[in-house]
């Protein structure tokens, strides 16, 4: 783990023809610090966090990313027609090391699945497997895009603690963009709150882990939150869109 910034940006700027969704935006990350990045529908985090992995560099303005860095994203993105060991070293330089896939299918609790196919996967096993592709490459940093979207509330439960336990262990930076302002206090060291194209407000969290949904300093960091977000009624996930 290093005590240096390993995320930097500064002035950043994204535009899509004549929309400005990243303006000037300015971001620092510690090693080994786990940040969350809350914001409305349409802000520009999951643009943000393509630009730190990498798959979008039309941008203005300065970003310092280490080299080793991973993303997982809400949908698994595993190929249908590479059994899971394979999914997990795919694009690894080398021949398929099929013990290396084996060791990462562990970490996350599922080894026993590396010979399956993805088609025979549950959600949150898929979900495990991304989250395997992305270490097995041993980053400093890693993205994540609402990784626990799509999953249902107990297996969601089970995924935040594992990735609490792996970021513990590997000691890297963490990303974590979310929706749910709890899942955010309940991980982060720190929670962004986006608007306008840039960072607008930041809470520094400072609770011992694993952290207490009902202790009175979560409730008011929640409460502040949400107040920030413009969010008065508090349901599971204020900040998605309300079904048409
Ligand atoms: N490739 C693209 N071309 C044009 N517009 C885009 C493109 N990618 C993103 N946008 C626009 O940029 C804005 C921000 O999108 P982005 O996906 O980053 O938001 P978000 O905060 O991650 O949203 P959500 O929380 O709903 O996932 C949206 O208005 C979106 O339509």
């Amino acid at each position: 783990m290093t005590e240096t910034a390993n995320v930097k940006v500064r002035g950043l700027t994204r535009a899509f023809d004549d929309k400005t969704v990243i303006d000037g935006l300015d971001l620092t990350l510690r090693g080994g610090e786990f940040v969350a990045l809350l914001g409305h529908s349409g802000c520009g985090k999951s643009t943000l966090l393509k630009i730190l992995a990498g798959l979008d560099d039309e941008t203005e303005g300065e970003v310092s990313v280490p080299e080793r860095r991973s993303v997982a994203f809400q949908s698994p993105r595993l190929m249908p027609w590479l059994r899971v060991w394979r999914n997990v070293v795919l694009g690894l330089p080398g021949s398929p090391d099929r013990a290396l896939a084996e060791r990462y299918l562990a970490e996350v609790g599922i080894e026993e699945y590396a010979g399956r196919w993805p088609k025979t996967l549950s959600g949150g096993q898929a979900q495990r497997v991304s989250l395997a592709r992305a270490l097995v490459r041993e980053p400093e940093l890693l993205l994540l895009d609402e990784p626990f979207g799509a999953l249902d509330a107990l297996t969601r439960g089970r995924a935040q603690r594992l990735v609490a336990d792996l970021w513990q262990r590997h000691g890297c930076s963490v990303l974590l963009v979310t929706h749910d302002v709890e899942e955010a206090l309940l991980l982060a060291d720190r929670v962004l709150v986006m608007d306008d194209g840039r960072i607008a407000y930041e809470a520094e969290v400072g609770l011992e882990r694993p952290r207490d949904l009902g202790s009175p300093d979560f409730v008011r960091l929640r409460g502040e939150l949400l107040h920030r977000l413009g969010v008065h009624d508090a349901s599971a996930h204020p900040l998605e869109e309300a079904p048409a």
